[in-house]
């Protein structure tokens, strides 16, 4: 049998060579910066497309016994050192600190961007539309409690692009703060959306406990810091945050529950080869107008993946659609679709087509 030592120096090797690898990789992204810099006198140095199908093309070479999943997160996060040598990029989110939507943000850019957490939906909106940020990450739906209706309607008075999606699975943890009196509690905090998906449980376990709604879970743990009387529920990095105590771990009324975010910024994606795009869709109501709009996605064989109505804000009782789709808005198919609609006298705003999540 080899020793540990032997084993040892073998690994010891290997990481020198792997270190020597990543800083070469790095060197390429820097002279990559180069280019960009050269060719456009507004470089885009965040490209997710690329991004994607590197992220891709790992899970489908990788021979373990590190897991594919595994293997991507580790490039994940050396991809996105490299590109912070091209540009520190700055990204805005849902805050405060601690929310699920900064969890989606690392996952999606990994740790070496500097993420900027805003108070209001609204608000990552403006700040990637002024400038302030490069990109930005909302909440839009959760597989339990539905579409984040802020999301949807700030879409509609925003130029800006989707240019990503996220998943991500959500587990809620009921939480005990330094100071609470477990045998004592009257009320528990957290996010409307987070006490709805936990509904069941507390029907069961604390029927007799007043829910009290406050503007984001991390919110609700750090009220914990000084009352006695109360619990929160919320996610792992609050609970970090917080350093709180998992009184109770999942909680949620689902096992799969996951939400799904979107990246937002100001410029277009090229296609990836696995891509889908979001449309706003709007027409003069009348009879038909939904299978009218329906029909040219059935015809080229283009699968929704989602299609919402909201209520249009323009008059009572009209209605605009956010579908989503597969493919790329560059697509032959698609562009065709988009065409017959558009001949059709329905108004379509592409809000981007985007890389399909890989992690
Ligand atoms: C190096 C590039 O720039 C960035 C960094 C990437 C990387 O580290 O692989 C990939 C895409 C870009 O976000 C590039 O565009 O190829």
């Amino acid at each position: 049998m080899t020793d540990l030592n032997a084993l040892r120096d073998q690994i010891d090797a290997l990481d020198q060579q792997l270190q020597d690898l990543l800083n070469k990789r790095a060197d390429l992204a820097h002279q990559v910066a180069e280019v960009k810099r050269a060719e456009d006198p507004e470089p885009v140095f965040y490209r997710p497309e690329r991004e994607a199908q590197v992220l891709r093309r790992i899970k489908e070479r990788n021979a373990g016994p590190i897991g594919a999943e595994e293997m991507a997160r580790l490039f994940r996060e050396v991809m996105s050192v490299c590109l912070a040598l091209e540009q520190p990029m700055r990204v805005a989110f849902l805050g405060p600190e601690g929310t699920f939507t900064q969890q989606a943000a690392i996952k999606h850019f990994g740790h070496a961007v500097e993420s900027v957490p805003l108070g209001a939906i609204d608000e990552v909106f403006r700040e990637v539309e002024s400038g302030a940020v490069h990109f930005g990450v909302v909440p839009v739906e959760n597989s339990t409690e539905g579409m984040v209706n802020h999301t949807l309607d700030s879409f509609m008075n925003s130029d800006l692009k989707i240019c990503g999606e996220v998943e991500l699975r959500i587990h809620h943890h009921l939480l005990s703060g330094p100071h609470t009196r477990r045998d004592k509690v009257t009320r528990i905090y957290s996010h409307q959306q987070t006490l709805a998906q936990c509904r069941q449980w507390l029907d069961a376990h604390m029927p007799a406990v007043e829910r009290v709604a406050v503007s984001s879970n991390a919110e609700a743990a750090r009220r914990l810091r000084d009352e006695w009387n109360a619990m929160a529920i919320a996610g792992d990095m609050a609970c970090e945050l917080y350093n709180l105590d998992k009184v109770q771990v999942n909680i949620e009324d689902r096992p799969d529950n996951t939400t799904r975010f979107l990246i937002i910024g100001r410029q277009d994606t090229p296609p990836s080869g696995h891509d889908k795009t979001s449309l706003l869709v709007s027409g003069k109501n009348r009879p038909g107008l939904l299978s009218d709009l329906l029909r040219p996605f059935r015809e080229k064989d283009i699968n929704l993946t989602r299609l919402e109505s909201r209520p249009s804000r323009i008059a009572n009782w009209s209605y605009v659609f956010f579908v989503d789709c597969e493919g790329h808005k560059e697509d032959p198919a698609l562009t065709e679709v988009l065409d017959a609609l558009d001949s059709d006298g329905t108004t379509i705003k592409v809000l981007g087509s985007y890389p399909k999540a890989v992690l």
